[in-house]
């Protein structure tokens, strides 16, 4: 052969991805923020120039950079991020400072030690004019010797929650020069003479956000499926009590409370994954237009990748609980492989956007359609958000036999939403008319929008899992999906059924309807379970769990697990002698006497 292949194409996104998750698991990596948010800047932000210098050398890994935005005093407020930019005409470079404390950069990943560039948000000051926080290319650390470069002190934040794999840093600038084209220059431009020019939409320097706040939703369903995989597994495997009393132990999963703490998680993940695929495939579109000049779509984008973002964080975090507990005692040893998995996955309610400002995020979409509803105006056919402006049927009909593909169930999800929207619109329009201010309006009225988003997302997974599962040709892998879709469905008719019944659309009937399918579906999905979850094909490895492993073989590999234990090297630790057993002697002495 004339050239070996290579193992692994670094340059390749996706073989890149798949071995650094394999070999480096899944709690992070000193990578980790060079691909998924550095070189999303890149390709997003950097121009034609640029990109051709920048784009080669980091998918060939020739230096590690990061994203360094949040300060020590400001994530959420963008605005008041306090690291500045200052443009100087004579040198034509920009003066890098952090001026106060709280201006420490804090929390990018792979900061602490690993990156040597970083994209650093600043706040942009030319001509004595300060035009809001833009993203600069910055190296950081010497290529050779990896110390910091001069004006730069940086360093670790320490241990953190979970994903201590990651290396997590923080970074001031003393008066540090960097040249004037190590802004990135695609949208925003600042000309050798410092005169600033705008970009198009002044939000396409976050995109890097978008695309994270996208890829998260795809992460909750893996997430949510990995660890429904292990409540599964183990459950089938664990014996505990009788139903039929002396007919022998059952295996825990045949209690019905037990399938209904982790079948709708696993209805969930895949109701996630179903999203996440629609979300990324949007914000791959809307980048697409955005090179061809066409920014109309990016509110919408950002509207829902936030409301999604939060929505499945947050239920990813109480799924993974669920199926954590569902596992009893051994549920809470590291061997179930849940703390590692629940310490990954909680963080994302928090990064890129803490949830409840994404939810409010979503909801001021909410209120612009809102408000067009109330001036009359038609729908613009877009397909996430069109149906708030339709009236749907004045009563729930989810207990009707002619329930096509779910339309009934799909119309109370939409009917809450449109009524949950209309209503927070409203009483924001009433605040004001009484003399509050518009902002002091929104945060009397900000626990009823974050409801508002909720009901609209939850609108979008379950018309997605409908559509999408709709769609599959091949009868028998339909049938049992299908069933999982009545179990989401179902279950999120009850999920949120205090709003339903509060303004007396569906009736205390249809609430028991709902909760007789759930339970019916229940029992059908029972049967199939195990082999649904091996149908994901996860790799023992991506696991991280005794109790979920493919052969089952739990029991055995749990105690073998707890005698590799550190502590387990020696019958009696070296120090026993010395604290506890001279304690234990010393009382042994003294009662004596
Ligand atoms: C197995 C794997 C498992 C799971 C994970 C999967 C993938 C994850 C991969 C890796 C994860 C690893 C590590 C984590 C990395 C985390 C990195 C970070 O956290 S980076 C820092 C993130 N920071 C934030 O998200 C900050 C949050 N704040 C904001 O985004 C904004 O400030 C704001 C709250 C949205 C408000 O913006 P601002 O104050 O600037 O503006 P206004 O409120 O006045 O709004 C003005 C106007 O603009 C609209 N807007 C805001 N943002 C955007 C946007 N991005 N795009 C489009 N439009 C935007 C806003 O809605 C307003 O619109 P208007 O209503 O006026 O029309
Ligand atoms: C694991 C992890 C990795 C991270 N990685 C990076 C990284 O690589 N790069 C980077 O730049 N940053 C990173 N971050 C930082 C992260 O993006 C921020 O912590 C996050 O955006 C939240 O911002 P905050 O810390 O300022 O929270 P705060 O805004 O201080 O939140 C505190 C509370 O205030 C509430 N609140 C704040 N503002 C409002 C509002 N307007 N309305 C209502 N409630 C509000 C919040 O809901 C929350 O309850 C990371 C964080 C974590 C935990």
């Amino acid at each position: 052969m004339e050239h070996a292949p290579k193992a692994i194409d670094v340059t390749n996104d996706v073989e890149m991805r798949t071995f650094n998750f394999f070999t480096m698991g899944i709690d992070g990596h000193p990578l980790g923020l060079h691909l998924d948010m550095a070189i999303p800047t890149i390709l997003n932000n950097a121009d034609e120039e640029q990109q051709k210098d920048w784009l080669p050398k980091a998918a060939n890994r020739e230096f590690i950079a990061t994203y360094a935005q949040t300060e020590m005093g400001h994530g959420t407020n963008l605005k008041k991020l306090e690291t500045t930019a200052t443009y100087d005409p004579k040198t034509q470079e920009f003066v890098l400072n952090s001026p106060t404390i709280t201006s420490t950069k804090w929390w990018p990943g792979n900061l602490g030690k690993s990156s040597n560039y970083a994209v650093v948000m600043a706040q942009l000051y030319t001509q004595g004019k300060c035009h809001g926080a833009h993203p600069f290319f910055v190296q950081l650390r010497d290529l050779n010797t990896h110390k910091p470069l001069k004006g730069i002190t940086v360093g670790d934040i320490g241990p953190k929650f979970g994903m201590n794999t990651v290396d997590n840093g923080f970074l001031q600038f003393d008066h540090v020069r960097t040249p004037r084209r190590s802004m990135f220059m695609k949208h925003a431009k600042v000309l050798p003479d410092g005169r600033y020019v705008p970009p198009v939409h002044d939000k396409l320097n976050y995109s890097a956000m978008v695309f994270i706040r996208a890829a998260i939703v795809s992460g909750m369903a893996y997430h949510l499926l990995v660890t429904s995989t292990i409540a599964v597994r183990y459950s089938a495997i664990r014996r505990q009590g009788e139903i039929t009393p002396g007919a022998g132990e059952v295996k825990v999963l045949d209690y019905q409370t037990q399938q209904h703490r982790i079948f709708p998680q696993l209805a969930r993940g895949l109701a996630f994954r179903l999203s996440g695929q629609y979300i990324m495939k949007l914000y791959t579109q809307t980048m697409d237009d955005i090179r061809n000049g066409d920014i109309s779509a990016v509110p919408d984008l950002h509207a829902l990748s936030c409301g999604l973002k939060a929505v499945t964080t947050h239920h990813a975090a109480l799924g993974l609980e669920q199926c954590r507990m569902a596992c009893g005692g051994h549920g809470y040893s590291q061997a179930s492989g849940f703390p590692l998995h629940y310490s990954v996955a909680v963080g994302a309610c928090t990064y890129e956007g803490e949830n409840m400002v994404m939810l409010l995020q979503t909801a001021r979409h909410l209120m612009k359609i809102a408000k067009a509803i109330r001036a009359g105006q038609s729908p613009k056919s877009n397909k996430i958000v069109d149906y708030l402006f339709h009236k749907g049927p004045p009563k729930c009909l989810i207990d009707q036999a002619y329930d096509t593909n779910y339309r009934n169930v799909l119309e109370s999800f939409e009917h809450l939403a449109r009524r949950q929207t209309l209503e927070v619109y409203d009483k924001l329009v009433q605040l004001q008319q009484q003399g509050r201010n518009y902002e002091q309006a929104w945060n009397d009225c900000a626990v009823e929008l974050c409801k508002a988003t909720r009901a609209h997302v939850r609108t979008f997974l379950a018309r997605t899992f409908v559509e999408e599962i709709d769609k599959i040709s091949d009868l028998s892998i339909k049938s049992v999906l299908q069933d999982l879709l009545q179990l989401y469905l179902y279950y999120e008719v009850t999920e949120c059924a205090t709003g339903l019944l509060e303004d007396g659309f569906m009736t205390g009937q249809q609430h028991k309807y709902a909760k007789k399918k759930i339970y019916e579906a229940l029992e059908k999905i029972r049967p199939n379970a195990v082999s649904i979850v091996d149908s994901f094909d996860f790799q023992d490895r991506e696991l991280h769990s005794v109790l979920g492993r493919r052969d089952g073989n739990v029991y055995e590999n749990l105690l073998k697990w707890a005698q590799s234990s550190p502590l387990n090297k020696t019958d009696v630790l070296p120090f026993h002698h010395k604290y506890l057993g001279k304690m234990m002697e010393e009382a042994r002495q003294r009662s004596k006497i």
